[in-house]
């Protein structure tokens, strides 16, 4: 279970965060969502132990996980930033070979075992084919299903996501989502991911977070979240709200004012 209890960040005079609470159990998906520059990223980054918070704290199964040791952190989350994968001349294989290391030992090579975990989510992401190919000779959506293949076989518990379908086509952002989704149901993985996108935020998370100007505005499922006047006071604009034929969670349509 991972807390998040009452973390307020300020950068100088700044307020970015304030007084921000909740709970995720384990195996749930959580879709932060709220316009340009109310905080989602830099809760991201407070939740993964990368900025520590002004006051309050993030606690991973009790433990507030500013006390973790970094290795201990690798092996229980693992992080896909917004700038996805830096380039780099490294080949596919070692690149996802890399997020074994948490589980390896400083002395040690990989093992047998550690071999055959890549080459299974290799297999899963669908992108053997391309494992002697250099990261940056890679498109955007190959490189983000590397950049899933590398956190898959750090076999952790909480998956943080930072806009992970952005420069996706629709094609590949639902490939993206329905990979982490698969991941989810079958290991009871815990997912919080950042998302623009209010309908595919609506489709894939159990339950959504919208921030507004570093405060949590509404908490809850997709249906009490997704509504109309909600959306028109946060985002200033006029949506319609439809019931998806297939899936049925909300949906927006855009409209003018
Ligand atoms: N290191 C920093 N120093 C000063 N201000 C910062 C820093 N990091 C973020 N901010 C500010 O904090 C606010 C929230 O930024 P953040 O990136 O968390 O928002 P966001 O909701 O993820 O935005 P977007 O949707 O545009 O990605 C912004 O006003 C940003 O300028």
């Amino acid at each position: 279970m991972l807390t998040v209890d009452s973390v307020t960040k300020h950068f100088s005079e700044k307020k970015v965060l304030q007084d921000i609470t909740f709970q995720v159990d384990k195996g749930t998906c959580v879709g932060i969502i709220g316009p340009n520059g109310s905080g989602k990223s830099t809760l991201l980054k407070i939740i993964s132990g990368l900025l520590t918070p002004t006051s309050g704290e993030v606690k991973c199964n009790h433990k507030n996980i500013l006390h973790l040791k970094q290795k201990t952190i690798a092996k229980k989350m693992a992080v896909l930033s917004q700038d996805g994968l830096p380039s780099s001349p490294i080949s596919v294989f070692d690149t996802v070979l890399m997020g074994r290391y948490p589980h390896i030992k400083w002395y040690q090579r990989e093992r047998a075992h550690d071999i055959e975990k890549v080459q299974d989510v290799l297999n899963l992401t669908g992108i053997s084919h391309l494992q002697n190919q250099l990261l940056d000779t890679l498109s955007g959506g190959e490189k983000q299903r590397v950049a899933i293949a590398k956190a898959m076989v750090q076999e952790p518990q909480i998956l943080l996501l930072d806009e992970p379908t952005t420069y996706l086509d629709i094609g590949h952002q639902l490939n993206i989502l329905e990979l982490v989704n698969h991941w989810q149901k079958e290991t009871g993985l815990t997912v919080i991911m950042v998302l623009h996108d209010l309908n595919l935020a609506a489709q894939y998370s159990d339950e959504l977070i919208l921030l507004n100007q570093g405060v949590i505005e509404e908490i809850g499922t997709n249906e009490e979240v997704i509504q109309k006047d909600i959306l028109e006071r946060v985002y200033e604009t006029v949506p319609e709200i439809v019931m998806h034929p297939k899936n049925h969670v909300p949906q927006i349509l855009l409209t003018s004012r």
